[in-house]
């Protein structure tokens, strides 16, 4: 086998306050994110919606030490991973390509070339497959190949999603066992899933998996779990006013306090480090609204980060895919009906008012009363929820 590397794909967040702005704008500025018909609008879009949001998105990452961990801790997972691919016999070396901030995406692909890489495993660090996270950086690599033919002699195979990976699923059992164990009565702790939410339009128009896979997921846990403790699985971190995923976290917390429940522990399940969503988020906003609701003793589960019975089931993963057949990024398909996880004609209309606006052919007028509204400060349009 030729010289071997891993490519390990990742969200990027902002190290800095500075770095908030132009990160938020990258996010926004992903037709994965924000689907637009008109791709001029993206752009300008993005600029909006990242300076209405930066301050407040600011203060968040303020509260968790002035910027995100998932570089550094997505770094450790890489070390971790290479380690434990040399035990096992297979030495590779492992990139880092995040989709929003650094080490971009393109910065990874570089070294890949300048290191003469022959066989490249791609593999997400998100345990569930969503148009938006995974399949955002896959069609970014899909562009990379196509403007760059030379990257056509690197043998490459992609995972899309591992949430099933026995390790993965252990690991995760393992660690809410600990917080359950901790409670005065661990029969009683219920078992609280809060996973990163997507617009329904997602998974109702666009076919994306990732509701499917999440609840898949849960249930594979609490399998392994085995015990008898409750369970519920709601969504988290909605952004801009259209429907996303439900339950909410927050109404699906209080709706348990007014039911009874006195102890909860909360799982993160859609990501594998910590981040913003988990230290500032669950462990502050939510905790707080459970405390409000009457939820006597709020814990949550760490994120798995580099436990050694995932990282090494993680290598494992790797060695499988460089024996099986190759999956190109042209050939992702959804798992269980074999359809085409990208459609030719996706949109994700409703995402934003604006997008509905000029869906109405009235885009102008949004655009301009939104400028109107972002100068004024308060506006006509329920755009105000975006910002
Ligand atoms: C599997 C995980 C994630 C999904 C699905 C996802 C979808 C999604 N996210 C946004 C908007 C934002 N996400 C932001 C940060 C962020 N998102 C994820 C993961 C998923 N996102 C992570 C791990 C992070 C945090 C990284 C870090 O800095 O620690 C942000 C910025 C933060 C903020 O201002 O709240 C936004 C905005 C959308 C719109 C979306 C689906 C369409
Ligand atoms: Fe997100
Ligand atoms: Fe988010």
């Amino acid at each position: 086998m030729g010289r071997v590397g891993v490519l390990l794909l990742n969200l990027g967040g902002p190290e800095q306050l500075e770095d908030v702005r132009p990160f938020l704008f990258n996010l926004f500025a992903d037709p994965e994110i924000i689907r637009l018909p008109v791709p001029w609008l993206q752009k300008p879009l993005a600029w909006l919606i990242s300076n209405s949001r930066a301050k407040q998105s600011q203060q968040n990452y303020s509260q968790i030490g002035g910027g995100s961990p998932l570089r550094r801790i997505t770094e450790q997972q890489a070390t971790a991973l290479q380690q434990s691919l040399e035990a096992a016999g297979q030495p590779a070396d492992i990139y880092i390509g995040m989709r929003y901030w650094y080490p971009f995406t393109e910065e990874a692909i570089a070294r890949i070339k300048r290191d003469r890489i022959e066989e490249l495993v791609v593999l997400p660090l998100y345990p569930q497959y969503s148009i938006s996270t995974s399949g955002s950086s896959f069609r970014l690599l899909q562009k990379l190949w196509k403007e760059d033919p030379s990257l056509e002699s690197i043998r490459y195979t992609v995972i899309p999603s591992w949430y099933a990976r026995p390790g993965y699923v252990k690991a995760m059992a393992e660690l809410i066992a600990q917080e359950l164990d901790q409670l005065p009565d661990p029969s009683k702790g219920h078992v609280f899933f809060s996973a990163h939410g997507v617009p329904v339009s997602y998974v109702e128009e666009n076919g994306d998996p990732y509701q499917r896979e999440i609840e898949h997921c849960v249930d594979l846990i609490m399998q392994a779990l085995g015990r008898s403790n409750q369970h519920t699985l709601a969504y988290q971190s909605r952004v801009g006013p259209v429907e996303w995923l439900q339950p909410y976290t927050e109404d699906a917390i209080e709706e348990l306090a007014e039911q009874g429940v006195n102890d909860l522990v909360v799982v993160p399940i859609s990501f594998v480090s910590e981040h913003i969503e988990t230290l500032q988020e669950i462990d502050m906003e939510y905790r707080e609204i459970a405390e409000e609701a009457g939820i006597e003793t709020f814990r949550r589960v760490p994120a798995l980060n580099t436990h050694p019975g995932f990282i090494d089931d993680m290598a494992k993963m790797v060695m499988e895919s460089l024996e099986s057949p190759r999956r190109l990024f042209s050939d992702v398909v959804e798992p269980d009906k074999q359809v085409k996880i990208y459609p030719q004609e996706r949109s994700a209309w409703g995402l934003t008012p604006v997008a509905e606006v000029w869906n109405g052919r009235l885009a102008m007028v949004g655009f301009l009363a939104l400028m109107v509204e972002l100068i004024s400060g308060h506006g006509p349009l329920h755009l105000v929820g975006l910002l």
